[in-house]
């Protein structure tokens, strides 16, 4: 049986992150991807104009509707938006036992931009956290939960212990993509016992945006095929670093990894 993987996210009209950069990567996986939309983004390679919420009942209902006649073997989560959702979310994930569950905190974009509220950030960190199989901030987001400064190796070891320490979460990776170029590609994990820095060559490109949900959907996809999580986030930096060698350059801004990278290179060697 194909497994199946559960994405709560938004929409990235762009096609770039969120449930569009989900869905593609989980098809990479040969993992049958489902989806609970939690809002809908006026968003291109420069930013976001907009964004309209669903309810949070639409949203607890379309996770019914999966789990209930499809069943699920690994959910992730990426931009809840605010704490009504995140409320109907863990509740959804107690119910109906949404496990492994990967938690990408998406707060902050790579540019810099706030993606969600306040109260949504302590939504996120007092309800949420505690039902994590491992969370995924990226640089922003561990500044924010944890107040230090990150732009070095070190503050990147003291960010993630402390995030274990003070959150009460299973496992944690920051992931290092808006550091300093010699530190792009470069990740530090931490689950309570192993300290690891998982490195992948960098890839010099602009063409960036949707590394983050491209990572944390290749992890869930691996989980939902029964590996252990190191191995698929292992294997999801792998994906990650070879969709970035092959990112597009679309739009007047930060172009989207290429998801179907083995189709591109073919396609491009029959020109
Ligand atoms: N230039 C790069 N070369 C290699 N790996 C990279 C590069 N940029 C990011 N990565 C990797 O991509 C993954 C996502 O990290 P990143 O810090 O970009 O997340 P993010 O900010 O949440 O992403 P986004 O918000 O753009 O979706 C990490 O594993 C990171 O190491
Ligand atoms: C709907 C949605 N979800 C997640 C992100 C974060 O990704 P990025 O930091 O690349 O903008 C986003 N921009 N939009």
């Amino acid at each position: 049986m194909i497994p199946v993987a559960l994405t709560i996210a938004g929409s990235d009209s762009g096609g770039g992150a969120g449930i569009q950069a989900d869905l593609r990567t989980f098809a990479f996986h040969c993992v049958h991807g489902t989806s609970a939309l939690t809002c809908v983004t006026a968003q291109n390679t420069l930013g976001v104009n907009r964004v309209d919420a669903l309810s949070p009942q639409a949203v607890a209902d379309q996770i019914t509707a999966v789990a209930e006649d499809i069943g699920v073997q690994a959910t992730k989560t990426g931009m809840l938006l605010n704490s009504e959702i995140i409320q109907q979310v863990v509740a959804q994930v107690e119910q109906w036992h949404l496990q492994p569950l990967v938690v990408d905190p998406v707060m902050v974009s790579r540019t810099g931009a706030q993606l969600i509220d306040d109260q949504a950030i302590t939504a996120l960190r007092e309800t949420l956290f505690p039902h994590a199989t491992v969370i995924t901030p990226n640089r922003y987001e561990a500044e924010i939960l944890t107040g230090l400064k990150i732009q070095t190796l070190d503050q990147m070891y003291t960010a993630v212990q402390q995030i274990y320490d003070q959150l009460g979460v299973k496992a944690v990776l920051v992931k290092g993509g808006s550091l300093e170029a010699s530190l792009r590609g470069t990740d530090v994990w931490f689950d309570g016992k192993q300290l690891q820095t998982l490195q992948t060559e960098i890839i010099n490109t602009s063409h960036t945006h949707g590394t983050g949900c491209t990572l944390s959907a290749a992890i869930t996809a691996n989980l939902a095929k029964g590996q252990d999580l190191l191995t698929a986030i292992q294997g999801a930096k792998t994906y990650v670093t070879q969709a970035l060698q092959f990112s597009l350059s679309i739009g007047q801004g930060q172009g989207p990894v290429g998801h179907f990278f083995p189709l591109l290179s073919q396609s491009q060697s029959l020109l």
